[in-house]
């Protein structure tokens, strides 16, 4: 996967570099490039904002180093050989970035990031680029950012985790919380490591039982009461045909 975003904060992206998306880099498994969006400005200022048209507050993004810029990158990759990007704007008016989003966008070839600054950008990039891929303005949360750099962290590291060989266990995102499939959409319930006895607490005894369905099927009820309590609205949404299914596999 190549993986582009365009920033007025390039160093704001350096955590791309390390951990978990930095070892999927170094492996090839995914191919970052962070470009300064002042690149495409033409003035002495490299201004990449202006006052919003019928007033108000904060600044706006010129459409004008954006279109350069995602046309320079556009044109990038397609010289080697990539077909389209899918556009991401990372903002808190976006749907929600959900773990099936994360799914769907770590099967494509090509992400392009666009977070914006200020109080957005013009809208005219987001129309312009609608007619030409797909685009997906995303939140991360109910909550307004700075900029969208952070976001785009996120989404980034919940993106590459789900690439093949970044994971150490192929097996360890199929019980993630929100993952669609055999945990039913449920969160995770909660985890335990050595030494078996902590400051005077100690491991459920199940989990060292060495009997596998009791345990799976403590973790599944450990799962449905986390949920239940943290996220109510997750069981709702639960089929129950799925829940059953679970079940029964136990
Ligand atoms: N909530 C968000 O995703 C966001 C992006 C930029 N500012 O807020």
């Amino acid at each position: 996967m190549r993986l582009d975003v365009v920033t007025i904060f390039p160093e704001y992206l350096e955590p791309l570099n390390v951990s978990l998306v930095g070892k999927a880099r170094a492996r090839g498994r995914l191919d970052v490039r962070v470009h300064d969006l002042r690149a495409w400005t033409h003035d002495r200022h490299n201004t990449v904002d202006d006052t919003p048209y019928g007033g108000g507050p904060g600044m706006v993004m010129k459409p004008e180093p954006w279109g350069e810029a995602l046309d320079s990158i556009m044109a990038s990759g397609e010289a080697e050989g990539l077909v389209k990007p899918t556009l991401i704007v990372p903002t808190p008016s976006g749907r929600p970035f959900t773990q099936a989003l994360a799914v769907e966008l770590a099967e494509r070839p090509w992400l392009v990031f666009a977070p914006a600054r200020y109080e957005g950008i013009d809208r005219r990039v987001i129309e312009e680029y609608g007619e030409r891929l797909e685009v997906h303005e995303v939140s991360i949360g109910d909550y307004v950012l700075a900029g969208g750099e952070a976001a785009v962290l996120v989404i980034t590291e919940a993106v590459a985790r789900l690439l093949p060989g970044v994971l150490g266990n192929a097996e360890s995102h199929r019980d993630d919380s929100f993952a669609p499939g055999t945990m039913a959409d449920l969160l995770e319930g909660p985890v335990y490591t050595k030494p078996p006895e902590w400051r005077g607490r100690s491991i459920p005894e199940v989990l060292i039982s060495g009997h596998h369905g009791r345990v799976a099927r403590w973790r599944r009820d450990e799962a449905f009461r986390r949920t239940s309590e943290n996220r109510p609205d997750l069981i709702e949404r639960c089929d129950p045909a799925t829940l059953d299914k679970h079940d029964r596999a136990l």
